[in-house]
Order: structure tokens, then C-alpha cells, then sequence
């Protein structure tokens, strides 16, 4: 049999989160500053390793937020995204920011259709804004964007001559969400063997894949998860910090001390911020994950809650719900009627089976309490009328 657990490599794994930067990237969406501050205060007190804030070099309100953000000295490192430019990391600094992500692309799709240049400026723009960040006391992220689709002998070159500018760690970029937890976990294996640099996923859920992603590059040894709230992000989105921080935890058995109990608050204040609703079945915080109906798994889940959950509800700031109708079976039943005071015997709840299935068809749902205890006093009044005749 397989062990499951923690291997050795991941001793430790932090949270970069970048639903201020990526995350507000989704197109359509747009923080107030103030949401922006929240936000960060939030990540804070969950306890993130660090918030990507923004980016400094767009200014204006972008710029304030993230002043704001550092001003307020959170206790938690503040990055600020740049491209491979001298004057996009003054703005970082003139935000306060104690870290920097120097962005540029690695793949020849972008370096020759977008950026227009050949791989020796790539290389040039990033030692030159890495060693002008570093000697400013930077921590430097440098992120190899469209890693994922990039020659991997020019990848280790680029990741190698960062480390050789001073660079802290890189970010192996998955931009188009290319990857699948196979491929991402040899070519992270790989960079960390030649290069012997920290790495940080950053993957995108263009195939579905960006949390299993994320958990493959860790088990390879990157360090660092980079992750958005509620997966928000560029196109189908990133990471989503939830389902790391859980997966982590519960798959990986892997405890980053980080309070989950804040995890459904803070994904309601983003869905509300970025008016994009929370999924009924969205993975870990929503509604419906600790909702129960069919008859054998509320069974399970009274007698013993592991039995179809893999945590419990109040980890996450939910709450279990066991609801009634056309998959119930007797023993929900009988705990729902318990809960109004009312003990049924076997040969009612019998009964009361038969009326919950019929009218579930009938109405395409499950029940409100008031229609079970209609239910229940029809029977009953059936049952009188019966002992009368
Ligand atoms: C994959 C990602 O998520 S990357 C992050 C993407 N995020 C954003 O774009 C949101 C914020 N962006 C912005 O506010 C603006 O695009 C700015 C301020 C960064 C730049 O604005 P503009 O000067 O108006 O340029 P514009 O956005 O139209 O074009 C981008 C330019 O940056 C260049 N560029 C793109 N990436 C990089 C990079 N990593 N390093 C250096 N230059 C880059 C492009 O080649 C283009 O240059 P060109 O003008 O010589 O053709
Ligand atoms: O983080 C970066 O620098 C690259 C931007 C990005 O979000 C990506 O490549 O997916």
C-alpha cells in the first residue's frame, strides 16, 4: 500500500497569496481600495506568508492601496509586481514594499511574439532589475512567466543566472495552465536539483488542474504556493488558497498553523468584492460541502461524521446541514423529527419516508421544515381516521 503523508522535502511550505494582483486581474473585476485593505488585513490574520499587493508601476489608486496596505505594517511580507523594468521597481519602492516580483517571459511564444526580443534581453532585463532590487534590500521573486511552455535547458539558465543576481526564489509560472501534476512535478524536481534555487508554483486552472498542480510542484520541493482567494484570477482562474491550505493539511498532513476557521469569511468577502458568487459545491467553503441528503451517507455521517467527511465543517467556518427528502432515508428522518421534540417509531418513519419521496418529485426539491411537520400531522391525522374505521 502506498503511505500517504508528508515526504521529507516538505517540511515547510509558504503562502504567497496574489488575489490582490492576479486575482483582480480576472477580467471584469475591480477592487475598492478600501476592499483592497481588507482584504490584506484578512490574509493577515489567516496567515499567509505573503500578500502580492498590486501592482505599483499602474498608479493612482492601485499605487495608494498598496502604501496603504504597507503602512499598516501587518506582519506579513508585502510584494509588489514589476516586469523586468528599472522604473516599474522604483514604484515598488516608493510603495514601502519589503519584497518584489521581477516578471518576464521564458518562452519562446512570448519572447518572440509578445516582448518582440530574443532570449539574451530576457536574460539581460532580468539580471540588470534583479541586481537593482537586491541592492535596495529587496526580497526578489523572479517569476519566469509561461514557465510551464518554456525550453527547459533556457529555463535553468534563467533560473540559474537569477540566482547568480542575487534572486531569493523563483516563480515557476503555469500561465496558460498547460501543466498537468506529472509533467509540473519532474520540471520543478529538475530546476531545484541543477539550480538549487526555492521555487513557488503559480498555476492557472485553464484544464482544472491548478490546486493539483500546485500540490504536485510542492511534493517536487517548491517551497513557496502561490494562490488566490477562492481561485479568482486571469481566465479560469488560479490555485484557489482554500483548497491548498486544506489539501495541504488533510492529503499532505502537512499543519501551516494557518486559521481555517476564517477560510468560508474570507471567501464570502472576496466573492462579494469581486461579484463573483460562491459555488453551492465550491471545494472546501461552500454552502453545500457539509450538506447531507442521500439516506446511507446521513446515516454515516450520525453515527460518525469521518464517514463522508474528510474534516470537519467548523475548521472552515461552516456548519454541517442534513437535509430531507426524495434520497432520505428512515434514520435522517428520524433525527430531523428529534430535533423538534418529537421521537417517531419505526413504523411512522416508515411512513413519513413515503410522503418526504413523494412530495420531493412533486416539488423538484427537498423540504422545508414546515412541510415536514405538515407531512407529519397528516400522517398522524391518517392514522387516527384509520383507528377510527
Ligand atoms: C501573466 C500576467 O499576469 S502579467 C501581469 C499582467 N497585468 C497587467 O497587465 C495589469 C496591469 N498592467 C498595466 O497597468 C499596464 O499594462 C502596464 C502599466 C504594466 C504597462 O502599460 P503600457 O505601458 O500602457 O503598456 P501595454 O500594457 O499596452 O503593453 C505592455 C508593454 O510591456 C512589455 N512587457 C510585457 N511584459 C513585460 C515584462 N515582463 N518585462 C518587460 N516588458 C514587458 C510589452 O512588450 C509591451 O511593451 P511595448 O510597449 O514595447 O510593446
Ligand atoms: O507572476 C508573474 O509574474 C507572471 C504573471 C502570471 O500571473 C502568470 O504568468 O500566470
Amino acid at each position: 500500500m502506498i503511505e500517504k503523508g508528508v515526504p521529507l522535502i516538505m517540511k515547510n511550505v509558504f503562502i504567497v497569496d496574489t488575489t490582490l494582483r492576479d486575482g483582480e486581474q480576472t477580467a471584469g473585476v475591480v477592487f475598492a481600495n478600501e476592499e483592497k485593505v481588507q482584504i490584506a488585513k484578512m490574509l493577515a490574520e489567516l496567515g499567509v506568508y505573503q500578500i502580492e499587493a498590486g501592482i505599483p508601476t499602474m498608479g493612482g489608486d492601485e499605487k495608494e492601496a498598496i502604501k496603504k496596505i504597507c503602512s499598516l505594517d501587518l506582519g506579513v511580507s508585502v510584494m509588489g509586481w514589476n516586469r523586468a523594468v528599472i522604473s516599474d521597481i522604483d514604484e515598488s519602492l516608493d510603495c514601502g514594499v519589503d519584497a518584489v516580483a521581477i516578471s518576464i517571459s521564458t518562452s519562446d511564444i512570448h519572447i518572440k511574439h509578445k516582448l518582440k526580443k530574443d532570449r539574451e534581453w530576457v536574460l539581460q532585463s532580468m539580471v540588470k532589475a534583479t541586481q537593482y532590487a537586491k541592492k535596495s534590500k529587496l526580497y526578489v521573486s523572479v517569476n519566469a512567466e509561461d514557465a510551464s511552455r518554456s525550453d527547459m535547458k533556457f529555463l535553468l539558465k534563467f533560473a540559474k543566472e537569477a540566482k547568480e543576481a542575487g534572486a531569493d526564489r523563483l516563480r515557476y509560472c503555469d500561465t496558460v495552465g498547460m501543466e498537468d501534476p506529472f509533467s509540473i512535478y519532474e520540471r520543478i524536481k529538475i530546476i531545484i536539483e541543477e539550480v538549487g534555487i526555492d521555487v513557488e508554483t503559480h498555476t492557472h486552472d485553464d484544464f482544472g488542474m491548478a490546486t493539483a498542480n500546485t500540490l504536485a510542484g510542492i511534493k517536487a520541493g517548491a517551497k513557496y504556493a502561490g494562490v488566490t482567494v477562492n481561485g479568482l484570477g486571469e481566465r479560469a482562474g488560479n490555485a484557489a488558497l482554500e483548497e491548498v491550505i486544506m489539501a495541504l493539511k488533510y492529503i499532505y498532513k502537512l499543519d501551516l498553523g494557518i486559521k481555517t476557521e476564517m477560510l468560508r469569511e474570507i471567501c464570502e468577502y472576496v466573492s462579494s468584492a469581486s461579484g463573483r458568487p460562491l459555488p453551492l459545491s465550491k471545494a472546501i467553503v461552500g454552502h453545500n460541502v457539509f450538506t447531507h441528503e442521500s439516506g446511507i451517507h446521513t446515516d454515516g455521517v450520525l453515527k460518525d461524521s469521518n464517514t463522508y467527511e474528510s474534516f470537519s465543517p467548523e475548521e472552515v467556518g461552516l456548519q454541517r446541514q442534513i437535509l430531507i427528502g426524495k434520497h432520505s432515508g428512515k434514520h435522517a428522518i428520524i433525527a430531523k423529527f428529534k430535533e423538534y421534540g418529537i421521537e417517531l417509531t419505526a413504523e411512522e418513519s416508515e411512513k413519513m419516508l413515503e410522503k418526504v419521496r413523494a412530495l420531493s418529485v412533486q416539488l423538484k426539491r427537498s423540504l422545508f421544515d414546515k412541510e415536514l411537520m405538515y407531512l407529519y400531522k397528516e400522517m398522524k391525522e391518517e392514522k387516527g381516521n384509520n383507528a377510527k374505521s
